[in-house]
């Protein structure tokens, strides 16, 4: 089973220190990690950073893995159009990424299912600059998706998306995550989801790492005061999920 193991990670961006000395446990594959934060934290950079994108000091332990290189795929916040590829188009490449170009059956098999999955199937002919602001992050998940890699870390991947779309996402995403063994590491806002959907979550102030664990652990009224210096209370709805309620703004 993969593992990601953060130790003293830091970055820089020109003279800031936009992260610094991020140390976690452990994190294992087959859960769903939330990354939490205020605005311009470090979540992102974070990312980058596991992503080896951007240089800095501390190590990525990355062990329980034989992909080589292939490993880790970050789904950025911003997904650009290409506007020569269709949707199937740019969903192939990123399946192939820097393979041969020879297609097998059962990767167009799993590209279908992907697709499908993601409620997507109809627009797979479709250019991708003719796509609504949903619909390309739903094509950008599938790209990442269909490259099967064991962390994914997805950079608000709903943050475009109705609460339908919302949702079916974080829940393909838990399924995927069991099924496939695979460590999701999600940014997101919405705190309510993270409490649906995530194991464990990450929090991010000011490029430091201010608590990581479970969910009702980590997600409490102090740390939303301290935090994000709101006044809310943490309730069980009826089903028994936590809930954020939101009361103002803390004095
Ligand atoms: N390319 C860049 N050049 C200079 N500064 C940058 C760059 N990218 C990010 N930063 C800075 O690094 C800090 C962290 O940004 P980052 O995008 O990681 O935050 P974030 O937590 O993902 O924010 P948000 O929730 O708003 O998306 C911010 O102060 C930001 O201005």
């Amino acid at each position: 089973m993969v593992t990601l193991r953060l130790e003293d990670v830091g970055a820089r961006h020109g003279r800031r220190q936009t992260l610094t000395a991020v140390t976690t446990p452990r994190l294992a594959g087959g859960e769903i990690v939330a990354v939490i934060g205020p605005n311009a934290a470090g979540k992102s950079t974070l990312f980058k950073r596991i992503a080896g994108l951007i240089p800095g000091p501390g190590e990525v332990h990355l062990d329980g893995t034989d992909k080589a290189g292939k490993a880790i795929a970050y789904m950025p916040q911003d997904t650009g159009a290409n506007a020569v590829l269709t949707v199937y188009e740019s969903v192939l490449l990123a399946r192939k990424q820097g393979q041969s170009w020879t297609v097998d059956e059962a990767e167009l098999i799993e590209i279908d299912a992907v697709l499908a999955a993601l409620n997507i199937a109809d627009i797979g002919q479709r250019p991708l600059d003719a796509l609504s602001g949903g619909q390309r992050q739903l094509v950008a998940i599938a790209q990442t998706l269909v490259r099967a890699p064991d962390i994914m870390l997805m950079d608000e991947p709903t943050s475009a998306l109705d609460i339908y779309r919302q949702v079916e996402v974080l829940q393909l995403m838990q399924n995927e995550a069991r099924r496939r063994g695979m460590l999701v590491m999600i940014a997101i806002h919405d705190l309510n989801q993270a409490l649906r959907f995530a194991d464990k979550a990450i929090v991010i102030v000011d490029g430091r790492l201010r608590a990581c664990g479970p969910c009702a652990e980590v997600i409490t009224a102090d740390m939303l005061r301290e935090v994000y210096r709101i006044e809310a209370r943490i309730e069980k709805c009826s089903r028994d999920f936590d809930h954020v309620i939101v009361d103002g703004k803390a004095a």
